[in-house]
């Protein structure tokens, strides 16, 4: 193994974030890494969302460390976050696509406009990235005429088309029909399999005991219980309380 596959891909410690008198992260402590699938879980308003914001530098932390790649990311100034965020692809709830654009311009039109790759180059790219989400045909497609399944894959497509070295995953399947959940899964955990290092917020428990190397709960703002998915799910592993009832094995 080589000294850099040692060094965690990231390492966040003692984060704290608040909204104005609400404590949302407490001191989180997150260590990831490459080639890893850590899948986090915990009840809405947890701070699951926040971490992932922090993490992308979305969010400014108050007081705590991001390492990424050796690089202390939070610490470092405003004008460097850019570059970053071309280092660590970010899929939202909500697909965020380009509206007036195709899904194979969606998909290209960051490494061309940030990376400066020809726009040749781009598209070709951006169809092997949609064969790879399983969208072959829908190059010449608007947002609007594909599902919302369909407009997530795209969205994975697109933040792969920067190679990110970190992929972060909102809730990715939250806000879609329960039909087009499982093509969105099945594409994140074929990405998993393939060693992309990964950190997904979801509510999708299947996914997590099928997909994530580890699993994390997150209750007020804290990581409480972490393990791999065999032992965190067996009904026979002594978990917190919280997380009991979290699983629906404790009566409310
Ligand atoms: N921009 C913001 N301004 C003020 N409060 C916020 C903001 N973003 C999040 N919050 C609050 O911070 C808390 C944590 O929110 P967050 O979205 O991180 O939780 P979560 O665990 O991801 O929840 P869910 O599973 O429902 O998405 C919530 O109480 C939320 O209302």
């Amino acid at each position: 193994m080589s000294a850099d596959a040692k060094v965690p891909l990231l390492k966040a410690s003692a984060i704290h974030k608040s909204y104005g008198d609400l404590s949302v992260l407490r001191g989180v402590d997150l260590k990831v890494t490459r080639g890893e699938c850590l899948c986090i879980v915990g009840p809405s308003g947890s701070g699951k969302s926040t971490l992932l914001r922090c993490i992308n530098l979305l969010e400014p932390i108050e007081s705590g460390r991001i390492l990424f790649e050796g690089d202390d990311i939070a610490g470092a100034p405003k004008s460097r976050a850019p570059a970053v965020r071309q280092r660590i692809g970010m899929v939202f709830q909500n697909f965020e696509l380009f509206q007036h654009l195709s899904a194979r311009d969606n998909v290209a039109l960051a490494p061309v406009k940030v990376k400066g790759m020809s726009r040749t180059q781009a598209l070709e790219r951006a169809q092997m990235l949609l064969e790879k989400v399983h969208l072959p045909d829908k190059g010449d497609a608007f947002p609007d005429e594909l599902s919302g399944g369909q407009q997530q894959r795209v969205a994975i497509a697109r933040a792969l088309a920067m190679e990110p070295a970190l992929m972060l995953y909102d809730e990715p399947t939250s806000a879609l029909d329960p039909e087009t959940v499982g093509e969105v899964l099945q594409v994140m955990q074929e990405l998993a399999e393939e060693g992309r290092t990964s950190i997904v917020v979801t509510h999708e428990m299947g996914f997590a005991r099928r997909a994530a190397d580890r699993v994390m709960f997150m209750d007020g703002g804290l990581f409480v219980h972490e393990a791999p998915p065999a032992d965190f799910f067996s009904p026979d592993a002594t978990v917190p309380e919280r997380l009991a009832r979290f699983l629906g094995r404790l009566s409310h």
